[in-house]
């Protein structure tokens, strides 16, 4: 399914934090979101998903005007992995996850052997299946990212938005999880701070400051020595060819 935004804006008050943002993701593609602190990613993450209204513009899935379809029906569609999702405290890992597939049941429909089936892969997929009964609280950062990702994906959506899906998982599961993401039959936008991550798994970059989109395009395309400096304030060295696949950020220190 595509995204697509035209002119978004929104504001609080007389601030304005996403400003006049067109952007167009194509079925299946995985578009990376970066930008410094403030610069409005998980603003417009949130416009892009339906979750908030934006004061001008307008996002269509699928050619669809989100505006004009029921927060049921976006939601049989869109997957929102946030950056810190609170859950209620006294459930099990595999209550968590089924919540992901509360879209796809009427009032009236029982718990089908389908649903119990989406829920054991989407465990199994984040690597959590031997913790299925384990009491959610009781979870680690980490693991309970890794949960809210199995629920998302039990939601069985054809567009994923995911807020830092990888900022409390260790360098394995980053990459099994961007890994997976990616290879997933779906279009996904995620918002992320490591720069050579994004790099590594991402089709296209989009590169917010201050709201607007300064840069987008492809990894090599967006992530420049000049674009670092510039938007990141960061003095890096930026290794490999476009012949030679993904670009490698290395950082100065000094
Ligand atoms: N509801 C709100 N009321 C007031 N200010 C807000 C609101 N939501 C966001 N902001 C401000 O808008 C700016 C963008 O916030 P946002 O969370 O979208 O940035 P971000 O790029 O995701 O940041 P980070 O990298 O730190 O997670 C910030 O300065 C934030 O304080």
């Amino acid at each position: 399914m595509s995204v697509v935004a035209q002119n978004l804006t929104w504001g609080v008050r007389r601030k304005t934090i996403v400003s006049n943002v067109s952007l167009a993701v194509a079925p299946g593609e995985t578009l990376g979101l970066i930008g410094p602190n403030g610069s409005g990613k998980s603003s417009l993450l949130r416009l892009l998903a339906g979750l908030r209204r934006p004061g001008s513009g307008r996002v269509e899935i699928n050619g669809q005007d989100i505006a004009q379809v029921s927060r049921k029906a976006l939601s049989r569609q869109v997957a929102f992995v946030q950056q810190s999702a609170a859950t209620d405290t006294n459930v099990t890992v595999a209550d968590v996850v089924r919540l992901g597939r509360t879209p796809h049941r009427s009032a009236l429909a029982g718990w089908s052997k389908a649903d119990e089936a989406a829920v054991g892969e989407a465990l199994d997929r984040v690597d959590m299946t031997s913790r299925s009964k384990q009491a959610w609280q009781t979870l680690s950062g980490g693991e309970r990212q890794r949960v809210h990702i199995a629920r998302a994906l039990a939601q069985a959506p054809q567009v994923m938005f995911l807020d830092e899906p990888t900022n409390h998982l260790d360098i394995h599961h980053q990459i099994e999880i961007l890994r997976m993401v990616r290879d997933l039959d779906l279009t996904s936008v995620i918002a992320l701070h490591d720069l050579n991550l994004a790099a590594m798994f991402c089709d296209r970059i989009v590169v917010l400051q201050q709201g607007s989109i300064c840069a987008c395009g492809t990894p090599h395309a967006v992530l420049t020595r000049d674009i670092l400096r510039e938007v990141f304030r960061v003095a890096a060295q930026v290794d490999g060819s476009a012949e030679a696949g993904r670009p490698h950020i290395r950082f100065s220190a000094g």
